[in-house]
């Protein structure tokens, strides 16, 4: 049976240019893609390729110099746009320490629009979600990592939005609480949520992409699976396939800007 999921995000053509001094710099160069529901697709390429610039410009944090930004149907930067857009980007900051897991909760779900009488129901479904339930009414200051980064995703969550944009989600955290994290992640493309992750940890990558774009100097180089990355970059080994890592670093030179 052929199963076709919806587009939730398609990005069009986007460009971003930096002006400083009379000079330009092209962080993003026309780069298009889609996520259907339910599909994680992975951004991969060195530091500066571009990246962060292109999740802030689906996020709405950076305005495109051009290009199209379709979020459910809704064109972000021309249409009246109200798509909910979850963005994980992690880290110590974000919370108020002296209050509970809830409390902060609470606090975001009026910015995500969730209606007042449903916040408290939302709340503890996200806390659910990612596991924090036993730990609802602690402060958050006495958080591990671990846990606010799992706040940080349950955040994200509220409101249920289609599409969530994860940047760099397990940097910092250990092999354990890294495992816990994905586990999360894959649970929610398994509901149908789409997902767009930026990773420069290939096990990660392995892990969870359905589509992998190789983006270097602010351009797509190739996209598809891993298992086709790896074959793209032809490395073989007599008594084992090649790794995404042996890949990734045969055409890494590739990805530098000139
Ligand atoms: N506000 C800005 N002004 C000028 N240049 C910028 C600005 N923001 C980003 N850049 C530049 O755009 C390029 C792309 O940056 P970006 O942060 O998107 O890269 P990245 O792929 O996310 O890298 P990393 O893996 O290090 O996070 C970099 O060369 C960066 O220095």
């Amino acid at each position: 049976m052929l199963i076709i999921s919806s587009i939730i995000l398609s990005v069009q053509n986007l460009c971003k240019t930096f002006s400083s001094h009379g000079d330009d710099f092209k962080a993003v160069d026309n780069i298009s893609f889609d996520i259907h529901a339910g599909e994680i697709v992975s951004l991969l390429g060195p530091n500066g390729a571009g990246k962060t610039t292109t999740v802030s410009m689906v996020g709405g944090y950076l305005i495109p110099t051009s290009g199209q930004v379709i979020i459910n149907g809704v064109n972000r930067y021309q249409d009246k746009f109200d798509s909910k857009v979850g963005i994980v980007l992690g880290g110590e900051l974000g919370f108020y320490g002296r209050a509970s897991a809830i409390d902060n909760l609470l606090f975001f779900s009026d910015l995500a629009r969730v209606p007042r009488k449903n916040q408290r129901t939302e709340v503890a479904r996200v806390l659910e979600l990612v596991e924090l339930t036993n730990v609802s009414n602690k402060k958050v200051q006495f958080f591990s990592r671990g846990m606010k980064q799992r706040l940080h995703i349950a955040r994200a969550l509220l409101g249920n939005p289609p599409l969530l944009l994860l940047d760099e989600p397990t940097t910092g955290l250990d092999v354990e609480i890294s495992a816990e994290i994905h586990r999360i992640i894959k649970q929610l493309a398994s509901q149908g949520v789409a997902i767009l992750l930026t990773s420069h940890t290939m096990s990660e990558i392995e892990s969870l992409a359905d589509q992998v774009l190789l983006i270097g100097a602010g351009k797509i180089f190739s996209a598809g699976t891993v298992t086709e990355l790896i074959k793209q970059s032809d490395i073989h080994h007599i008594d084992r396939p090649a790794t995404l890592e042996e890949s990734y670093l045969a055409i890494a030179p590739k990805l530098r800007r000139p």
